[in-house]
């Protein structure tokens, strides 16, 4: 029999900007050593150069692999967003390519949750103004416009895995929680689903956004929801740049009809810690800007690292796709007897019977399928306990509507 299978030492793993030393090391004990990590993303065209020969790229929320990348990544397996965040990735692009992309969800919810309350008690106490005047020389003791957190009522919208989180913690410390979502949700603690963004944006003392970047979200905070706040309210977003309009936001703040603004996500962020950050809220007071670490602790990083990093080890080893954000997902046994045919398809009529057909022609005796759809693609896994030949897989390279096919020789 042939033996397809890449070897490890010829997968090679790109990982971008900086992501942390347990992905490395996690590839490693998974016996995989052709890794190049880099500190930082890579623009178009260096990612473009880069990613030709690339099985697996892993990156954060700066790189953007878009079609004209992926169309370049002619041999890229799997994708790994170290992150919660998956908008930098063109995932219909990578779909129809075959190519499977994975995330974080979980690893860095706790640090956006404990960054947002602090800045919330932050803000209520004025405090980037008087540390401000302090640094300048400046003494300003006074408790005029200084709160207590508690009995004040935060509103969250997006009430998913960090929204809940903060929702916990914002209770504890005396918050009444009221919280605003597309689906229905059972409220942590004391807190209140309300009917709208409006009836939220209306009672909240602080507003605080934890939503994704979909369509829905898309700019849903413009200069009438800014207007709809409470006067003096205080507005928070560590979520994404693209779900608020910047420029009623600054306005707003020197108008100071809002008591201020903790924003860690801009429509236009800087590519590199050496690029300068522009912003319409530079220079306001009581307003604090934090350049996109909302998830940047290192517990976070190392809890991702590994996260993502196992998630690739194990679609490579043994083709199981669960969690994936745009791939169907298969959860798969180990075959230690057995070797592994992965055969990535687009999900039309006709597919699966050729496969079987060109199976059976080839004497290779199933000894089990799994077979997930979505939309768009099917993904195949057979193990096959009989020799298949190279003229067999070249068969179903050729089935037609195939988008890849992979091999796993048995363990
Ligand atoms: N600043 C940073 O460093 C970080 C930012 N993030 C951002 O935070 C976002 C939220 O993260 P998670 O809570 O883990 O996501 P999640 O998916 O657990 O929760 C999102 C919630 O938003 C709700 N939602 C979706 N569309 C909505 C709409 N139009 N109106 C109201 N609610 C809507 C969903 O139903 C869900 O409950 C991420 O998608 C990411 O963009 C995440 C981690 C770090
Ligand atoms: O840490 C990063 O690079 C991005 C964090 C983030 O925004 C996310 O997890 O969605």
């Amino acid at each position: 029999m042939a033996k397809t299978s890449l070897d490890k030492s010829k997968i090679k793993i790109l990982l971008l900007e900086g992501v942390h030393q347990s992905a490395v090391d996690t590839f490693h004990n998974a016996g995989y050593t052709n890794i190049e990590h880099l500190p930082t993303s890579l623009d178009e065209a260096a990612l473009i150069e880069k990613i030709r020969d690339v099985h697996f790229v892993g990156l954060r929320s700066r790189t953007q692999l878009n079609e004209r990348v992926f169309a370049a990544a002619e041999k890229l397996v799997g994708v790994g967003c170290f992150c919660i965040g998956t908008n930098q990735v063109d995932l219909d692009a990578a779909l129809k390519r075959g190519i499977a992309v994975f995330n974080a969800p979980y690893s860095n919810t706790r640090s956006v949750a404990e960054l947002v309350l602090a800045e919330a008690i932050m803000l209520l106490r004025g405090i980037p103004l008087k540390t401000a005047r302090a640094h300048e020389g400046g003494w300003l003791k006074s408790a005029k416009n200084a709160h207590e957190a508690r009995g004040k009522t935060l509103g969250i919208v997006g009430y998913g895995n960090i929204g809940a989180q903060l929702s916990v913690l914002a209770e504890s410390t005396g918050f009444k929680v009221l919280y605003y979502d597309v689906v229905a949700k059972l409220g942590m603690g004391n807190a209140t689903q309300v009917a709208s963004l409006d009836e939220l944006l209306r009672r909240a003392d602080v507003v605080s956004l934890h939503v994704p970047d979909v369509p829905s979200t898309r700019w849903m905070i413009g200069e009438r929801e800014i207007a709809t706040l409470k006067p003096g309210a205080i507005f928070i977003n560590a979520s994404r740049g693209s779900v608020v309009e910047i420029e009623p936001l600054a306005e707003a703040l020197k108008a100071g009809r809002l008591h201020g603004a903790a924003v860690d996500v801009f429509p236009v962020e800087p590519k590199s810690n050496d690029e300068e950050f522009h912003s319409p809220l530079r220079g306001l007071e009581n307003v604090i800007l934090t350049p996109h670490i909302g998830g940047s602790t290192l517990e976070a990083q190392e809890n991702i690292g590994v996260e993502v990093a196992e998630k690739l080890v194990t679609y490579s080893d043994n083709g199981t796709t669960v969690t994936s954000v745009n791939f169907p997902e298969v959860a798969l046994p180990a075959h230690p007897e057995r070797h592994r045919l992965l055969h990535i398809h687009h999900n039309v009529p006709g597919v699966m019977s050729e496969i079987n057909r060109v199976m059976s022609e080839n004497g290779i005796n199933i000894a089990g399928q799994y077979l997930q759809t979505n939309e768009t693609v099917g993904y195949v896994v057979m193990d096959v306990n009989k020799a298949y030949s190279q003229a067999a897989l070249e068969a179903l390279r050729k089935v037609e509507n195939t988008l890849k096919v992979r091999v796993l020789y048995a363990p």
